[in-house]
């Protein structure tokens, strides 16, 4: 069925022609952040644009590895459709990828004509329209780490840590990165115009941060969505693996995802700074991280979404595992850093890399506002040097604990809304039951000689 099209699309398919461009990639996160994806013809993008590209609901319902988690919505309505639109304002050209362009999609279910309720956007938008309500517009930055690897026909995985295993902590070029990935990696990430600012090599063989620019919430998730995607494109093509599992070796320190937080008032203002206030936090950024320290047990079931999330934290980690703050302490799980100019914002270490940059930015929000709509005020900062379990309280230490601390937190679940949080339980309690039938290699090698 050929379309005429709008004259705006028009515009985008003669400009895209122009630069050679001749398909469009349209891609939306999963409910795990995995960007699901199909490529247009640019010939057939208007009829893309007037009637969505129809995907199985499913899509929110199935793992990686091609197993459809019977959540509500699926397997039980007979795999419906959802609608995916691009959306337009949102192409860019892939540099890496000659002739093809990207864009995000929004998913639309047609039963309804609204977003798809596992749809993780949309749940950050309802988590900020509520932010608005408050008179609040939440500015994050993020800060991602990864592990790239090389083909290993000798390990049992297939792969191991890119450069051996000795980490050159915190250093830039060829020394810790020979084959200089992370230059190649930031030229390209700068072209695609995500905002990324810097990187360095990071505290293990093989393992990078890098930094996005602080923007309002959506742009800021969109863009670490497409980050991860572009950075596991890009060691793809190189023929490498990049993983933001939390924790991918037992002889390596796990990944984090680092959220810078702070939030704009009505008149543009930072609302989290009061140069007059204790340590230059207004009354809004108290309460605020009351907030997410009160509801952080749950918060870790969206911060630290999977079964091996847990294996990243433990002491001497820079990985929070206890529930506390401090001034420019990177013990806690979240750390108030010094002003440089720009006001007050919190810095929370909680996440790491694997969760859903959609989930993880609206969770922690929503506790954030959760702890601004009660005025609650944190506990006294965390002196020195942490992980003491006599000073803090300790965070859920698997996902199981953390799904029922979800479960059990009804403030926080009815900001997210029943739809979703259902889906999530229901999906990731699907995980924990795959992964407690699932024999692994320890267990073999634990076992089987001994007994
Ligand atoms: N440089 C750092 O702060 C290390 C962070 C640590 N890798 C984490 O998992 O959070």
């Amino acid at each position: 069925m050929s379309a005429t099209p709008a004259p705006d699309i028009r515009q985008h398919q003669e400009r895209l022609a122009a630069e050679g461009i001749d398909v469009v990639r349209v891609t939306y996160p999963d409910l795990i952040g995995t960007d699901r994806a199909r490529d247009v013809l640019l010939d057939s993008l208007p009829t893309a644009c007037a009637h969505g590209l129809t995907f199985c609901r499913a899509v929110y319902h199935t793992s990686p590895q091609g197993d459809v988690v019977p959540v509500p919505g699926g397997l039980d309505a007979g795999l419906p459709d959802i609608h995916v639109r691009p959306d337009l304002d949102t192409l860019v050209p892939l540099p890496w990828e000659p002739g093809v362009a990207s864009c995000l999609g929004e998913t639309v279910d047609p039963a309804t004509g609204s977003p798809a309720p596992e749809s993780p956007r949309d749940l950050l938008r309802t988590v900020l329209a509520r932010c608005a309500e408050q008179g609040l517009t939440p500015i994050v930055g993020p800060e991602l780490e990864y592990f790239l690897c090389d083909e290993d026909p000798a390990s049992p995985s297939g792969w191991k840590r890119y450069s051996g295993a000795a980490g050159v902590v915190y250093t830039a070029g060829l020394r810790a990165d020979p084959d200089n990935h992370l230059l190649r990696t930031l030229r390209h990430l700068r072209d695609l115009r995500i905002g990324a600012t810097n990187g360095n090599h990071e505290f293990d063989g093989g393992q990078f941060e890098i930094n996005l620019d602080h923007s309002e919430a959506l742009s800021a998730a969109d863009r670490s969505f497409r980050f991860k995607a572009a950075v596991k494109e890009l060691a793809r093509k190189e023929g490498r693996l990049a993983t933001f599992m939390a924790k991918p070796f037992n002889d390596a320190g796990g990944s984090g995802f680092h959220l810078h937080l702070s939030c704009d008032d009505e008149r543009g203002k930072n609302a989290f700074d009061d140069p007059a206030g204790a340590h230059g936090l207004s009354a809004t950024a108290r309460h605020a991280l009351a907030g997410i320290l009160a509801h952080a047990p749950a918060l870790a079931a969206l911060a630290n979404p999977t079964v091996n999330s847990y294996k990243r934290f433990g002491p001497d980690t820079l990985a929070p595992w206890l529930i506390d703050w401090g001034l420019d302490n990177r013990s806690a799980m979240v750390r108030v850093p010094p002003e440089r100019g720009s006001g007050a914002r919190l810095e929370l270490r909680l996440g790491d890399a694997s969760a859903n940059p959609y989930l993880l930015i609206a969770g922690t929000i929503a506790a954030a506002l959760l702890g601004v709509r009660a005025g609650e005020e944190p506990p006294a900062p965390l002196e020195g040097y942490g992980y003491d379990t006599a000073r803090s309280a300790v965070l859920p230490m698997n996902l199981s604990d953390a799904l029922d601390a979800l479960e059990a937190d009804t403030a926080l679940t009815e900001v997210l809304g029943k739809d979703f949080t259902t889906s999530y339980l229901g999906y990731k309690r699907n995980e924990v039951e795959r992964f407690h039938r699932h024999v692994t290699d320890w267990e073999f090698t634990e076992y089987a000689y001994h007994l």
